[in-house]
């Protein structure tokens, strides 16, 4: 029997291939909602709040028979940490046959490049293919993983950076060579893709600021309560989500604004739901336990290339 392995960030990040990995998603994502055909078991993940300490914590499982793989990720979220990251992460890697444990796996950088990679895909297939102009409202950890990611499936002329401080958009923006907005109206106005990546919990994007035909990656609120996005804006998009189940339970993007979902984008990737990008689009994410499996598989068969010895 081999031994359990301990596989840290810095190996992680180097272990991961994004373009690979960016295939293995939409797959797994496709897989994902073709239900229990596509071989993948995820039920929504448990959250609790550490409400005396203003934090969360995520149990996900998932089990994907396609890519023989078993893992479960336990996930913190802490808005207020500063000296500590606000997104930490560990992946149980196990055995699918026998129920084993093979690995632990670091899961601060899969969550940060997974979800991007999932924004990648969506933008892939529902923003406009002539986009030029993106716009990402954060400055953190997402902010730098989507402006990588979606470089990999779309050729931008323009990127516009605003954050709630406006030193770090400024610090984000010369690190990209982007250009740094004073407000978010300014960053979104005539953008065709829009990234909110905040931890925001009341609306800072609004209907009447973004282009008609625009495609937007809403990836924080990821608590029933909180909104990036004006509940106006959530009504009058198609809105699509990675989890139908999920995000009608956990994001206040979709509960307070009532809006309808459209699809999933697993059924457009599996040609089950059209991709109406002519339309203003959203894709609303909460993150998959099923990202972070072929993830975290990535990483250990690289791990085990590596190190055949062990
Ligand atoms: N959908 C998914 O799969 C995932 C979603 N997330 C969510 O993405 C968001 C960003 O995460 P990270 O970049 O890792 O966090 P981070 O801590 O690295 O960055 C947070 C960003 O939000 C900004 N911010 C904080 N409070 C704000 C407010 N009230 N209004 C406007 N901006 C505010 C900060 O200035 C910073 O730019 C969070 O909401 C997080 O929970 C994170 C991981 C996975
Ligand atoms: O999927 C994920 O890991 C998370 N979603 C929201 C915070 C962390």
């Amino acid at each position: 029997m081999s031994s359990l392995k301990y596989i840290d960030s810095a190996e992680v990040e180097k272990l991961l291939d994004w373009r690979v990995l960016l295939e293995s998603i939409e797959k797994a994502l496709g897989h994902f909602s073709v239900g229990k055909d596509g071989g993948v078991v995820q039920p929504v993940r448990t959250v609790i709040p550490v409400d005396k300490h203003h934090g969360y914590m995520g149990v996900m499982p998932a089990y994907s028979s396609y890519d023989n793989a078993l893992a479960t990720k336990v996930v913190t979220f802490y808005p207020e940490n500063r000296d500590t990251p606000t997104h930490q992460a560990w992946i149980l890697l196990l055995d699918p046959p026998t129920g084993s444990l093979k690995a632990i796996v670091d899961g601060e950088a899969i969550t940060a490049i997974r979800t991007a990679l999932a924004s990648a895909v969506a933008t892939k297939h529902l923003s406009n293919p002539a986009s030029k102009i993106l716009a990402i409202l954060g400055s953190g950890i997402q902010a730098h993983s989507h402006y990588k990611a979606l470089s990999l499936v779309q050729n931008f002329d323009e990127v516009r950076v605003w954050s709630r401080t406006h030193a770090h958009a400024q610090k984000f923006a010369q690190e990209i060579h982007a250009k740094v907005c004073s407000t978010a109206e300014e960053a979104v106005k005539d953008a065709d893709v829009i990234c909110t990546v905040t931890f925001a919990t009341t609306p800072i994007l609004h209907a009447s600021w973004v282009k008609p035909g625009a495609h937007i990656n809403a990836i924080g609120a990821c608590v029933p309560e909180w909104q990036e996005l004006e509940s106006d804006l959530m009504r009058g998009s198609v809105v699509y989500c990675d989890s139908r189940d999920a995000c009608n339970k956990e994001s206040g993007d979709i509960i307070v604004s009532q809006c309808e979902i459209y699809a999933e984008l697993g059924e457009v990737i599996m040609g089950q739901k059209e991709a109406l990008w002519e339309r203003t689009t959203v894709f609303k994410s909460v993150g998959m336990a099923v990202e972070d499996v072929v993830s975290a598989k990535m990483v250990y068969n690289n791990y085990i290339k590596n190190h055949p010895d062990q």
